[in-house]
């Protein structure tokens, strides 16, 4: 998956002030279109630079670095999914924010907050890291030294939407389409948007079409902006949606920005330049696509009366919820009868999919199975890592 693209063009009128309620338009501040985070004050340039002074370098250090969530949603899933891969990370005290994880020599674990997680691959001062999809494209801007070397680690699922109030005069309004083509903005009186997400967020009504859009940032509760009047919409995360039924706002269609989840990302200089990182990166990958695979199948085993393995095999192949990875195995049950060894059952062992349980179940009765064993399955190391053959690619090797 390739990152968003950074903007190509400053001439989408665009200004971004913080949400003040007390603060009328007029009086409100216009800062530059797309402000990143990498703050560099005009006025003291010469003396001060913010974030920016390390460059996307590649430093001295022998160590690797891995960036992971210190708090909030992500971080308590993020150290159970590396549980669940046994790298489990080893930390001495919880306000400490340096770890190890003993599985990994050589690799230090930082926990960050996840947008200096990003902020960290860039400037070089971390190699890796796992952050929500949507924190990497907000503020990796679309740098081409970030590169997803797992894009669905399957948690911290959301998206990035637009949302309006469902009363007023957006009672009618249900698309992007509809939105724009509102006669109510104009150059004079833009629409509104509130949204912690000020690269994302006009790079998107840019390519949406809207012309006039003035955007307001604020760190949280952006549902509340319509009803106090600071803001028509909003442009914010949704999972559950239950924020915004609460706060009587609905999404549009053609308003998802994008679908995040969580992601472990690189940077691509470290890749290539720091020694021994595409080894353990190589090692991550494969325990995480193991262990993603397993997480939705069950082993299940089953006796099944036949005369041949080869005519259980084709009894199991012709129901379609049994075909397993790469078939079934099928192995005879030798039992003793009037003296003499004798095969009257065979056992199969095939993987479903956690989603077809039952329906596998009742396809292997409808055949003649019983004594069915459910197990959870906990790795599936196959011949190939696809997505080690990707990072390969994307970095030319
Ligand atoms: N309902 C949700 N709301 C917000 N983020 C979600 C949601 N579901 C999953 N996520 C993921 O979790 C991340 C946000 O986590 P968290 O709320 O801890 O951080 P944060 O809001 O950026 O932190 P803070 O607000 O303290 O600066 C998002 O970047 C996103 O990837
Ligand atoms: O669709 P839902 O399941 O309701 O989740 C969406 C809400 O969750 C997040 O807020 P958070 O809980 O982080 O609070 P904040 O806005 O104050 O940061 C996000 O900013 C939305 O407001
Ligand atoms: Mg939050």
């Amino acid at each position: 998956m390739s990152l968003l693209a950074p903007p190509s063009s400053t001439s989408y009128s665009c200004s971004i002030f913080p949400v003040c309620p007390g603060l009328h338009s007029a009086s409100r501040a216009t800062l530059p279109l797309f402000p990143t985070r990498i703050i560099r004050c005009s006025l003291l340039q010469d003396q001060v630079s913010v974030n920016g002074g390390a460059g996307s370098r590649v430093s001295d250090r022998n160590e690797l670095r891995l960036g992971l969530p210190s708090k909030g949603r992500m971080a308590e899933d993020t150290l159970d999914l590396l549980k669940d891969c046994q790298l489990s990370v080893r930390k001495v005290n919880p306000r400490q924010y340096v770890a190890d994880i003993p599985q990994l020599s050589n690799l230090e674990v930082w926990f960050q907050r996840p947008k200096d997680i990003v902020r960290k691959l860039l400037s070089g001062d971390l190699d890796l890291g796992i952050v929500g999809l949507d924190i990497v494209s907000e503020y990796g801007q679309g740098s081409e030294d970030l590169i997803l070397v797992h894009d669905s680690l399957n948690f911290g699922d959301c998206h990035l939407s637009i949302a309006i109030p469902k009363y007023g005069i957006f009672e009618n309004i249900n698309s992007m389409d509809e939105l724009a083509r509102m006669p109510q903005w104009t150059a004079e009186k833009p629409l509104r948007v509130a949204t912690g997400f000020t690269y994302l967020g006009p790079k998107f009504m840019r390519e949406k079409g809207l012309k006039h859009v003035v955007f307001s940032t604020a760190d949280g509760a952006l549902e509340a902006a319509p009803a106090m009047g600071i803001a028509d919409a909003i442009l914010d995360l949704v999972s559950s949606g239950t924020t915004l039924r609460e706060n009587n706002l609905k999404e549009i269609k053609g308003g998802v920005v994008l679908e995040s989840q969580a992601v472990l990302v690189a940077s691509k200089k470290s890749l290539v330049h720091r020694k021994g990182l595409l080894d353990t990166t190589h090692e991550i990958i494969e325990r995480l696509e193991a262990h993603l695979r397993a997480v939705g199948q069950f082993t299940v085993v089953a006796n099944m009366r036949g005369n041949s393995p080869d005519e259980v095999a084709e009894r199991v192949l012709s129901q379609p919820s049994l075909a397993g990875l790469q078939g079934p195995t099928v192995s005879p049950v030798f039992c003793k009868r009037d003296g003499e060894v004798v095969v009257d059952y065979y056992a199969i062992v095939i993987c479903v999919p956690k989603k077809e349980l039952y329906k596998s179940v009742q396809q292997l009765r409808v055949i003649g199975g019983s004594g069915v064993l459910v197990s959870p399955l906990t790795y599936i190391f196959d011949e190939e890592t696809p997505r080690w053959q990707e990072l390969l690619g994307k970095l030319g090797l």
